[in-house]
């Protein structure tokens, strides 16, 4: 299956489980592999024929602002789910992560993948 590839987009969120956490949002990045068909755009070279990756950017920053999850699982799965909602993809694998959070490592990052309805 064709894939559009989002890397390294930063987002901002309220997130997190301790209480200085949730006093201001905290800067995030993601990853996101999406599984799309992408023959017919590659023949019509028009983009209402494929996933437009910029409204898929939007969409993933709008979400995150407006969420107040204390898990980057949590955050991650509505992601995911408002995707589907909103766009036709076949699989969404979501990297989530919050760099800078542990004193002793550079990143943490959960990775979820899902297919719609699962
Ligand atoms: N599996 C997870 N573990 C933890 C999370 C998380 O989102 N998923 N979050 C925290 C804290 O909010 C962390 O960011 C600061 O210690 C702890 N563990």
């Amino acid at each position: 299956m064709d894939k559009i590839v989002i890397e390294g987009l930063q987002i901002e969120s309220l997130i997190g489980v301790y209480d200085w956490e949730r006093t201001a949002k905290t800067a995030l990045f993601v990853d996101l592999t999406l599984e799309v068909d992408l023959y017919k755009a590659g023949q019509s070279d028009d983009v209402n024929d494929t996933l437009d990756y910029a409204k898929v950017a939007e969409l993933v920053c709008e979400v995150a602002a407006k969420s107040k999850f204390e898990l980057l699982e949590a955050l991650a799965e509505s992601i995911i789910s408002h995707i589907f909602a909103q766009f036709n993809c076949h699989q969404v694998e979501l990297k989530l992560s919050k760099p800078g959070i542990l004193p002793n490592a550079s990143n943490v990052a959960v990775i979820i993948v899902r297919k719609p309805q699962q």
